[in-house]
Formats: C-alpha cells, structure tokens, sequence
C-alpha cells in the first residue's frame, strides 16, 4: 500500500531513496537545508551525479515534492527518514550535529502532531546513537515518548555511489533496526514492493550491522593490497592470486581489487568513527588500525614506483588519469588522487590532470595544477599515473609512454613502454 513519507537530506542518500520509494508507489517529500538541492529537483534534475537518478526523478515526478520547509514535510507526511550527512570530525569521531539538528525540529513539529509518526535514521550513526541521543532529543522537543506516541526506527543503507538506483531497488537484504514491532511493521510495509529479504533487529544491532559491513569490505581492501604488495615482491601477479582465492565459496572474489586503496565518503570515515567510539567504550580494534594505515600508506607506493623511473620529479610533468575515489561518480572525497596529487606537488612536480566528471570538485582542493578536457592531452607528460579505473582509459593509447599504474588499466598494462602496476 502506498505510503506518505518525508526524507530530510538530498544528498547521495535522501535522494536515491526518495527517488526509489516514488518509483515503489509511494508519495515522497524531500527535504534540504540547500535551496539549489531543492530546486533542482523540482525541475527534473538530479542534484548529484548518479547514473539512471535523473531519469527516474522524471518519470515518478507525479509522486515526488523537494522544499526547504520541514514543519509541512513532517506535518504532511506520515514516516520521516534522517538522511543528512554524518561526517568525520578532525579526530576521526562522528559528527551527529546534522543529525541532532534535524531530529529538535522534528521533536517541535511532532509537538503538536496528533497521529502517530514514524522517524527512521537511515544516516550511518555509531550504535547506541538512536535509542539513546536520538530519542532523547525527540521526546525533549517533543514532549512524547518513542514506541508510544511515536515510533523510532533505524533503518540503515548500503548503496553504492555509481550504482546506487540498482543496489537500491535490487538490495541483498533490508535491514529493520526497531525495537516496537509497530514500527517494524511500517518499514517492513515501506519495502514490500521490492519483495526484499528482510532482517528484523533492535536499533542497536541495525546500527552495528552498518558498520561492521563497511568496515569487512574495508578490510577486505587493505588485506587484499598487503598481500598485493607482497606479490609485487615476489614477481607474482596479485590478479591471478585473488581469482584463484575467490573461488573459494567461503571467501567471494568482491572486494579483492588491489591498488592504490579505498576512498570515498563512506569507508574511511565510518572505519574511523568505529575505532573512535570503540575507543570511547574502552575497547581496540588492532584489525581497523592497521587497515587505515595500509590505506594510508598504498597510494604512495605508487611514488615509490614513479621514482625507479624519474627518480628526480622537480620540473617533470606528471599526467593524471582519474580524480574521483571510484568512476562514475564526479565525487573526491577522500580520493585517493588527493595524498598523490600532494606529494608529487610538494616535490616540485608540474602535474597535468583528466577525470571525466570530478575536475570541478578537485579544483576546489588544488586550483594550481593543470587541468585538461581530454585523456589524450595527459598522455604528453613525462610519466603517467592512473588513479581511477573510468572505462575510458581503456581506449587510450599508451604506446611510447611511462604509466605507473594504480587500478589496472589492460590496455596500458598491455601496451606502455614503461609499466608498473602497483600490486601487479
Ligand atoms: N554516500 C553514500 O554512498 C552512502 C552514505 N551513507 C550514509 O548516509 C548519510 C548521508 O550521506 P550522503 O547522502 O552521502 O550525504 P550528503 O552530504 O551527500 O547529503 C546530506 C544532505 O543533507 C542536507 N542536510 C543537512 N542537514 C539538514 C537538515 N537539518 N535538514 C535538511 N537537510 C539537511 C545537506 O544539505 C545535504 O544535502 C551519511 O550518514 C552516510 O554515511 C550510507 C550509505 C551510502
Ligand atoms: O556506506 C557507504 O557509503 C557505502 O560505502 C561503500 O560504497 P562506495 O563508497 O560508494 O563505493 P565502493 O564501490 O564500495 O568503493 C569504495 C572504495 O573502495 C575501493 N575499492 C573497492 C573495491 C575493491 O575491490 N577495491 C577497492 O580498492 C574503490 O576504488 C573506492 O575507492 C559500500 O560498498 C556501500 O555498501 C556502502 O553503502
């Protein structure tokens, strides 16, 4: 049965799930504190760069309303889903302030609300966030008490940016963190469409289930380029090494993909905030420490490599290949590109750089080196560096040129005068 739903955030989240919940039949509010967010999707357009979203904005625009004014979101709506950022603070712990803000206006709101509302979290929050901070926060502003007046949920999500309309609408598992079945039910009802596999919880363990998968594919990443690294060492190709252990049924080949390291918004932020808050509680995670310094450490060894061939970069000019954390996506946040672009800058290194999509963004962070509208143009420097594996690069011709390579390009791989693949 179609629902009645506000999301708060319109960001890669809100947006991709308001979206998607339209397309299910539902009727969906949006809501930002960012006019420009609002607007645009009020005119068709997608805000951020997502493959498919735009599209699907469009044909379900009947079912879907943006605005900034959250008091008649929530008042018009029956269930409303946190979707705002939760970010790192400098010292790797959680950033809730998005939260807790969003959660005081929806506690005044729900004041002088009489029917039964439900707000679920979908934003990564360290567990023990929701049934502690978060409820207090609501029964503070709201003068009511969660599971009786209204319901609280969690209701964590697991997309990935690039393909974040299919692993929505297609999820291995939903998971229902609530601890009154009345709850549940209502995001068991939301779901139904999909037919998903459900996994019912308490709030807490939804919460843990989040950043426990983050932090596996995580480690799963680093272990795989320790071992890349080793196989470097030994003249072996990591590839072949990481099929052959895939197959294993136990282990899955997901997430084997050695190179130069995981960036993005989401793992390298949710591994800190899990070893700040475990941290908090007294205990360590020697695992999830080690993780981030081999991540730390990985895209610098592809300076290493540069330098048995151009053991001098002052005055040399270093092409680019990739500036986002993953392609098809324009977004660097933690990129892997940054801690490259960095160091080859700071040894005097004239830098030229090409990424289809995130040249804008990167701008923001280094506005000194070079940017250029073509991948052909990059290939004029005197070494090439790959850093984001956009299908693109597979169609250039790297005959004649130095490439060190950080994500596995075949064509390069194949066909560069000098090559080094940084696991391979
Ligand atoms: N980006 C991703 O692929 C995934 C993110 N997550 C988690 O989902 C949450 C959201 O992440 P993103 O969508 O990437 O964040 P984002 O930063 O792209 O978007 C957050 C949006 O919330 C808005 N906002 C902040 N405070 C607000 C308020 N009080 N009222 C209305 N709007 C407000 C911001 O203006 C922004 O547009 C985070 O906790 C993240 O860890 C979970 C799975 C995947
Ligand atoms: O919580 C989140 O935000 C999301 O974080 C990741 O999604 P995302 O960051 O969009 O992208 P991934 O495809 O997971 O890639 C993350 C990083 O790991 C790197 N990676 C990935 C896979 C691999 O085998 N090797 C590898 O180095 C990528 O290049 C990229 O920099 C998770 O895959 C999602 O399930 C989760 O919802």
């Amino acid at each position: 049965m179609s629902k009645s739903l506000s999301i708060i955030g319109c960001g890669y989240v809100g947006c991709v799930t308001g979206t998607c919940f339209a397309d299910m039949g539902h009727e969906v509010t949006l809501v930002d504190i960012d006019p420009s967010r609002v607007y645009s999707i009020n005119e068709g357009h997608s805000p951020i760069y997502e493959s498919g979203l735009e599209d699907l904005i469009k044909e379900n625009r009947k079912r879907i309303c943006a605005t900034t004014d959250l008091r008649t979101a929530v008042n018009n709506t029956d269930i409303t889903f946190i979707a705002v950022g939760t970010p790192s603070n400098v010292d790797g712990s959680i950033n809730l302030t998005y939260v807790f803000n969003a959660c005081k206006e929806i506690g005044e709101i729900l004041r002088e609300k009489d029917s039964f509302h439900v707000i679920i979290v979908k934003s990564t929050v360290f567990p023990g966030t929701t049934d502690t901070q978060v409820r207090q926060i609501l029964e503070e502003h709201s003068g009511k008490k969660a599971g009786i007046d209204f319901g609280l949920g969690a209701n964590p999500e697991f997309l990935r940016e690039g393909n974040a309309v299919q692993d929505f609408l297609s999820p291995d598992r939903v998971v229902i963190g609530a601890d009154d079945p009345r709850t549940a039910n209502v995001i068991r009802d939301i779901y139904a469409p999909l037919n998903p596999q459900i996994f019912t919880t308490s709030i807490r363990t939804a919460e843990i289930i989040k950043y426990t998968s983050n932090a596996f594919l995580a480690t799963k990443i680093s272990f795989a380029n320790e071992i890349g690294n080793l196989c470097k060492t030994l003249g072996v190709d990591s590839k072949d090494v990481f099929d052959g252990v895939g197959m294993d049924s136990r282990i899955s080949p997901a997430f084997f993909r050695t190179g130069i390291g995981f960036g993005g918004s989401c793992f390298p932020k949710d591994v800190c905030a899990l070893l700040s808050g475990a941290r908090d509680c007294g205990e360590k995670l020697n695992v999830l420490n080690a993780v981030i310094a081999t991540n730390e450490a990985q895209p610098l060894r592809l300076l290493g490599l540069l330098k048995r061939h151009l053991p001098n970069l002052k005055g040399k000019t270093i092409g680019i290949l990739g500036l986002a954390f993953k392609p098809d996506t324009d977004d660097i946040r933690e990129s892997r590109a940054i801690p490259v672009v960095s160091s080859l800058c700071s040894e005097g290194a004239e830098v030229i750089a090409y990424d289809p999509a995130a040249m804008d963004n990167f701008r923001h962070i280094f506005p000194h080196i070079t940017y250029t509208s073509s991948a052909s143009s990059v290939l004029e420097a005197d070494a090439v560096l790959i850093l984001t594996e956009w299908k693109e690069f597979e169609y250039l011709d790297y005959s004649g040129k130095i490439v060190i390579d950080g994500r596995r390009i075949e064509a390069a791989r194949n066909h560069a005068t000098i090559y080094e693949g940084v696991c391979w």
